[in-house]
């Protein structure tokens, strides 16, 4: 029973995070008919390209400023009820001025949800940048120098997120350099929908912390010892894997066979509700699933906050309430402390 454990998520992409009932409400208020994406609660798509529609599509539903804090604040509610103590939400300024809305407005909308989320339950959050690669090496270098010159203390990294099947690595190279002078960490969708030889390419080109996904990399073993050897962090969502199809099953994802190579892998949930998942879901079914044993989840939201772009002190503060939690729980078996 994993709901008393403390939790923390490094990969999440707000849009992709939108309830169906707050999809179907959106659309009620801008008369949008969403009967082909939406079906019996769920959204409906096939594969990874009809996935990408479907999500730009609920995320035509989020069009002013309000909508985002609105968005932001349900879902970092959600996480804080599941006892998430530290979240980082993945967003897209270029995504803000394709709909008309622009970047600063987008992004102050989702900075007021967060606010608005801390005031109300406590939880932390910071905001990654995200360059979308099926929109081309231009738009990616664009909302890098958004996020460089943004001067938004919630802005803490840059990722790259789109159809990795799309171009080359090197033709991204450098938005991650503008991202990475600006002082930004740095991560990026990898060894997800394509294999080893996409991780491969980030970590020549990008030198990342953190690959968001990177499970394919269980297929070369030199990737996998590159991984271990600069303890570069996996941002794993099981749940999407499945329901994207990269594993038939959860007996079939190599979540067990990275952490025993020794690379360093954390629980997410990518986009929720397409996934028919919540991060507490994730959590759920590592443990129900997949074999992994309370000490092996308390350590992977350890490794979600040991990677996380945040400062040192409060990188210290979250490690403390995750260890006090986490040993009490151990000592005797009392539920840990819940999120104030
Ligand atoms: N799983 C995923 N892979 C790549 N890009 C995404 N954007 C939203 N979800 C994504
Ligand atoms: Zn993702």
């Amino acid at each position: 029973m994993t709901d008393p454990l403390l939790k923390a998520e490094i990969h999440c992409h707000i849009e992709g995070a939108a309830p169906v009932s707050l999809a179907l409400a959106q659309a009620e208020m801008y008369r949008v008919d969403i009967s082909k994406i939406v079906k019996d609660g769920r959204y409906v798509w096939s594969d990874f390209s009809e996935f990408l529609l479907c999500y730009d599509a609920v995320a035509s539903l989020f069009r002013t400023e309000a909508d985002y804090a609105l968005l932001t604040e349900t879902y970092l509610t959600e996480l804080a009820a599941a006892n998430t103590i530290y979240s980082e939400i993945i967003v897209s300024p270029d995504h803000g001025d394709r709909i008309g809305l622009g970047a600063d407005a987008y992004l102050a909308g989702i900075c007021d949800g967060i606010h608005a989320a801390r005031e109300k339950v406590g939880i932390e959050t910071r905001i990654i940048v995200t360059g979308e690669r099926h929109f081309g090496p231009e738009r990616v270098i664009a909302a890098a120098e958004y996020a460089a010159r943004a001067g938004n203390s919630l802005i803490t990294g840059f990722n790259m997120a789109g159809d990795e099947r799309m171009g080359k690595v090197a033709d991204y190279a450098r938005a991650f350099d503008i991202a990475r002078d600006a002082g930004l960490g740095l991560t990026i969708h990898a060894g997800e929908v394509c294999d080893a030889s996409s991780v491969q390419d980030a970590l020549d080109l990008v030198r990342p912390s953190r690959i968001g996904h990177g499970v394919r990399s269980i297929e070369n073993q030199a990737v996998v010892e590159r991984l271990v050897e600069h303890s570069t962090v996996l941002e794993v969502c099981p749940g999407s894997n499945i329901a994207l199809s990269i594993y038939a099953d959860f007996g079939h994802h190599p979540l067990r066979d990275l952490m025993a190579a020794g690379v360093r892998v954390c629980l997410n949930s990518d986009d929720p509700p397409f996934f028919r998942t919540s991060l507490a879901q994730e959590y759920e079914t590592a443990a129900a699933v997949m074999g992994f044993s309370e000490d092996e989840i308390n350590g992977m939201t350890r490794t979600a906050i040991e990677a996380a772009f945040v400062d040192e002190e409060t990188r210290s503060r979250l490690l403390a309430r995750l260890q006090e939690a986490s040993g009490a729980s151990a000592e005797t078996g009392d539920e840990p402390a819940k999120q104030v």
